[in-house]
C-alpha cells in the first residue's frame, strides 16, 4: 500500500496474510491477533478481541508502539473486520504518542487472564460512573497472584466469598462487588477470576514504591502490593473519581470513568 509506513493486519486468515506478504515483500507487515496462527515474523499479541473496531485498532497500535514497531506520526493502514467474517475493511490511521495510554501493558503483560483484568476494570469504571446509590465510592481490587496477596494481608471482617466459587464477569457478582465496595479494605481476585476475598487489609512493604504525591493509603497499599507480588491493582478513588492501575509498584494507567 502506498504512502503508509506499515500495514497492520488484524486477525488475518492465512490466505489473507499470504496475499499481503506476496504482493509487496518489502512492506512492513504486522500481524495483530490473539494468536500468531499465520506464523508472521512481526506479531503483536491482541489479548482480547474487542468488538468495537475503534478500540481494537487503538489497542493494536498501542501494542505496536510499545514494541517499537511504529512511532509517533507514522501513517499506517489497518486491515480489519468491520462486519462479520474475514477482514473486510482498511482504515488509515495516524499514529500519535497519545495512543500510549497504558491499557496495552495492563492487559497484555499481567499475570491474571486478560479477560479477568477487563471484567474487574469494567466494574471499577461502572462504579466510578454511577457511584453507590448516587454517592461517590472508592474501591480497591487486587487481581492475580492471589495466594501471595492473601499471605500479605489480613481480614477486616468475615469474608462473604469464603467457600463460594464465584467469578468476576458473572452479572450477579458485579452486583455483589458493588454492594461490598461500600465497606473497607480490598477485594482479592485470582488469576482465573475467582473472588478469593473481600474486606482484606493489605500489609505489603511500602519501600521502593513510587506513586504520585497526594494519593492516600488505599492507593499506596494497592501500589505496594504489586511490588511485593505479581498482582495488578485496580483502584477507584472516592475523592477524585479516577480509576488507576498499578503494576510492579508503579502507576500504569489513569482514566476518568466519565470519558471512557
Ligand atoms: N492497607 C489497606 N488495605 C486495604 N484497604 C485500605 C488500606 N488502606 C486504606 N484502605 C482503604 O482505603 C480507604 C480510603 O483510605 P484513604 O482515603 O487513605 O485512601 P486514598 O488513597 O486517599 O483513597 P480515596 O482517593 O478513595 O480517598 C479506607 O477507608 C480503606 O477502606
Ligand atoms: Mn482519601
Amino acid at each position: 500500500m502506498s504512502g503508509v509506513e506499515a500495514v497492520l493486519l488484524f486477525s488475518p486468515n492465512s490466505s489473507h496474510y499470504r496475499r499481503f506478504a506476496e504482493a509487496d515483500p518489502d512492506e512492513d507487515l504486522l500481524v495483530v491477533a490473539p494468536n500468531n496462527t499465520v506464523d508472521a515474523e512481526t506479531y503483536v499479541e491482541l489479548p482480547l478481541e474487542f468488538d468495537n473496531v475503534r478500540d481494537r485498532i487503538r489497542f493494536g497500535i498501542e501494542g505496536a508502539l510499545e514494541r517499537g514497531l511504529v512511532e509517533d506520526e507514522d501513517i499506517v493502514a489497518c486491515s480489519v473486520r468491520i462486519f462479520d467474517g474475514d477482514p473486510d475493511g482498511v482504515v488509515r490511521v495516524r499514529v500519535t504518542e497519545s495512543m500510549r495510554s497504558g491499557i496495552y501493558d495492563l492487559f497484555a503483560n499481567s499475570r491474571a487472564e486478560p479477560g479477568v483484568i477487563r471484567d474487574v476494570f469494567e466494574v471499577a469504571i461502572e462504579l466510578g460512573k454511577k457511584g453507590q446509590k448516587g454517592k461517590p465510592v472508592g474501591a480497591l481490587f487486587v487481581v492475580g497472584d492471589a495466594g501471595k496477596v492473601m499471605n500479605k494481608s489480613r481480614p477486616l471482617s468475615y469474608n462473604p466469598f469464603e467457600k463460594s466459587h464465584v467469578h468476576v464477569g458473572d452479572p450477579i457478582v458485579n452486583v455483589m462487588l458493588k454492594e461490598f465496595s461500600r465497606l473497607d479494605g480490598a477485594f482479592v481476585v485470582s488469576d482465573s477470576g475467582k473472588i478469593a476475598s473481600a474486606y482484606r487489609y493489605l500489609e505489603p512493604a511500602a519501600e521502593g514504591v513510587d506513586i504520585p504525591k497526594g494519593l492516600g493509603a488505599r492507593h499506596m497499599a494497592g501500589a505496594a502490593i504489586t511490588r511485593d507480588t505479581n498482582a495488578t491493582a485496580i483502584v477507584l478513588s472516592e475523592s477524585d473519581g479516577l480509576v488507576r492501575a498499578f503494576k510492579r509498584g508503579g502507576l500504569v494507567l489513569e482514566i476518568d470513568p466519565e470519558e471512557y
